[in-house]
């Protein structure tokens, strides 16, 4: 699908197609929508990454809080969403030794804990030593540092799966 098929999409559609670009917030799409034409792929990106700009840290924080944990408790009982399921996967979080996974859950807890909202960060561009690694550095931060830098990666994330939406057959399906 390019960017001609994507300008000439329904509401309905355009939402059935990039409801989860930014994980669990249907609303972004929706909104998104009636800034079309899109003249690029990249038009697009920046439309969904200006509307979440223009959010009340609030609603900075709420989008980070609809992101599911790293090996956390939907990755156990195949909750996660199809995008977020392959992501996690793709850097190994399904596939951690028992340390790994008991210092994932502690250091997910501690960050919760000290920021109010979850450690995001895009799964496809890094690997487990990283996250790890990551995510132990970044419990030391300010929070409001965490919560810039929590919404760049979800701005990659919605990138990584905005361009993997228009290569694959589901989007020719419409
Ligand atoms: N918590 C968190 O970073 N979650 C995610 N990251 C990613 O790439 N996909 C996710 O669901």
């Amino acid at each position: 699908m390019d960017i001609a098929a994507v300008n000439v999409l329904s509401y309905e559609d355009f939402v059935d197609v990039f409801g989860n670009v930014v994980e669990k917030c249907p609303l972004i799409p929706a909104a998104v929508w009636s800034c079309r034409p899109f003249v690029s792929v990249k038009a697009l990106e920046a439309a969904i990454n200006e509307f979440i700009d223009a959010l009340p840290e609030s609603g900075k924080e709420g989008i980070l809080r609809c992101h599911p944990d790293l090996a956390g408790r939907d990755l156990k009982s195949g909750t996660l969403t199809r995008e977020s399921l392959e992501e996690q996967a793709e850097a190994g979080m399904d596939a951690l030794s028992s340390l790994e996974a008991a210092r994932m859950a502690r250091l997910n807890e501690e960050y919760k804990k000290r920021f109010g909202f979850p450690f995001v960060i895009c799964a496809r561009m890094n690997e487990k030593a990283a996250i790890l690694q990551q995510l132990s550095e970044r419990c030391q931060n300010e929070r409001i540092v965490e919560r810039t830098r929590g919404i760049e990666e979800v701005k990659k994330i919605c990138r990584l799966r905005i361009h993997t939406l228009l290569l694959s057959d589901r989007t020719f399906k419409l």
